[in-house]
């Protein structure tokens, strides 16, 4: 069993340890929160051991009715490996940390790609990160993006990759972030950091990236252009797509047209907090016009790297190969968004002559 600890219980390390949970192979040895919040609150109901991350506000738990069962120091010697899920920058700051209990730890796309010695992504470089001390799950956006490309890099070639990224200005909680009425081009000059981000896991990857924000919260939405090194039709890619586990392609009779839907679909489905794990690619949108390919795709930035890194930890840890860890975590946590309905929708209707 890996006792893996978790430090910075917010957006995503409430999902990771959740997951991370759900594991057959893993245990959450415990959370680390700087103050009694209601995360706080819901992570002992949840029955993990609350630490305090800063160990002059310890009492602060104490005087708010919490139990701390220590403070970072004590976390981390009771874990195997810990998962830093800290605001960015705050990561990098911890590193020391973790170094002086020679404990691994998995940093979050929020930290510059020098934390750690591998940029990972499961589908596309899991043994990259075999043994590795550190190492960083890429960002919500580079995770989707990278789970696109290596399906098309490999079975085609890719000549140059285009993506517009209309980012969403917050997550749900995030009651103070804007733009509140208007969008904003993030940065205004390109290419935003996707890009090279993209490139820390696939090197030779020609990408160009441009980034905006709206004032939105459920879903990022990507347009993507990839130039390939063939010219497939649609149907083939859609089939390529098909055999992705974390890829979600929603056909046209589903009637979702954005991430509200999407989000209720995802709620109807039963997924906890209405989590879509998987990229979330439009079957319409995905056009050919000679090698270029054309889609659309919506990403869950609260949790799609949620499955990465609970693979990350088995990469780093323990000797399962990528194959067999997808499906582990993919099983454990019911990852593979499957429609009963025809993912070709109309396409399939349209009379093919022989
Ligand atoms: N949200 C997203 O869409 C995504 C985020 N990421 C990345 O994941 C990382 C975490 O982001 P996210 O979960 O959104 O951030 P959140 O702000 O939601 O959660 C981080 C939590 O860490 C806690 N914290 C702050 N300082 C410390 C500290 N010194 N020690 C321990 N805990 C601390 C804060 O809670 P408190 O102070 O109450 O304890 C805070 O709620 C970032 O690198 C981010 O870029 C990656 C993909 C998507
Ligand atoms: O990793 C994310 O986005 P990114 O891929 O654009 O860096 C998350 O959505 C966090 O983004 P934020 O920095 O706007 O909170």
């Amino acid at each position: 069993m890996i006792h893996v600890g978790v430090n910075g219980y917010g957006t995503i390390g409430k999902r990771v340890a959740d997951a991370v949970a759900a594991q057959p192979d893993m245990t959450v040895s415990g959370v680390a929160k700087t103050r009694p919040n209601y995360e706080a609150e819901a992570a002992v109901r949840r029955g993990y051991d609350l630490y305090a991350a800063i160990e002059d506000r310890a009492d602060a738990f104490a005087d708010a009715g919490l139990e701390v069962a220590g403070d970072l120091d004590a976390l981390v010697e009771a874990s195997d490996i810990v998962v830093d899920c800290c605001p960015s920058d705050i990561g990098a700051k911890n590193r020391p940390v973790y170094e002086d209990h020679d404990t691994p730890a998995v940093f979050q796309g929020g930290e510059g790609a020098d934390v750690a010695d591998v940029s990972f992504n499961a589908r596309s470089n899991f043994e990259d990160a075999r043994d590795a001390d550190y190492v960083r799950v890429v960002s919500c956006n580079t995770t989707a993006l990278s789970r696109v490309i290596a399906p098309l890099e490999e079975e085609y070639g890719i000549e140059k990759v285009r993506v517009t990224l209309v980012r969403r200005s917050g997550d749900p909680s995030e009651t103070g972030r804007g733009p509140v009425n208007d969008v904003l081009p993030d940065p205004v000059s390109i290419p935003s950091h996707h890009g090279p981000d993209v490139n820390t896991i696939f090197p030779d990857v020609d990408i160009d990236t441009l980034a905006l924000k709206a004032p939105t919260t459920l879903m990022h939405t990507h347009s993507l252009n990839v130039t390939l090194a063939a010219e497939p039709d649609e149907d083939a890619i859609l089939d390529l797509l098909a055999d992705e586990s974390r890829v979600f392609t929603i056909p046209e009779t589903a009637d979702i047209d954005g991430a509200g839907k999407l989000k209720d679909y995802a709620l109807d489905a039963g997924r906890p907090r209405g989590d879509l794990w998987e990229n979330c690619v439009w079957a319409e949108s995905v056009g050919m016009e000679g090698p270029d390919l054309y889609l659309f795709q919506n990403v869950h930035q609260e949790s799609d790297v949620i499955p990465e890194n609970v693979d990350a930890i088995r990469a780093m840890v323990t000797d399962v190969d990528a194959a067999e860890s997808v499906e582990r975590t993919n099983e454990a946590l019911g990852v593979g968004l499957e429609s009963l309905f025809d993912v070709r929708g109309d396409r399939e209707a349209v009379p093919v002559d022989d």
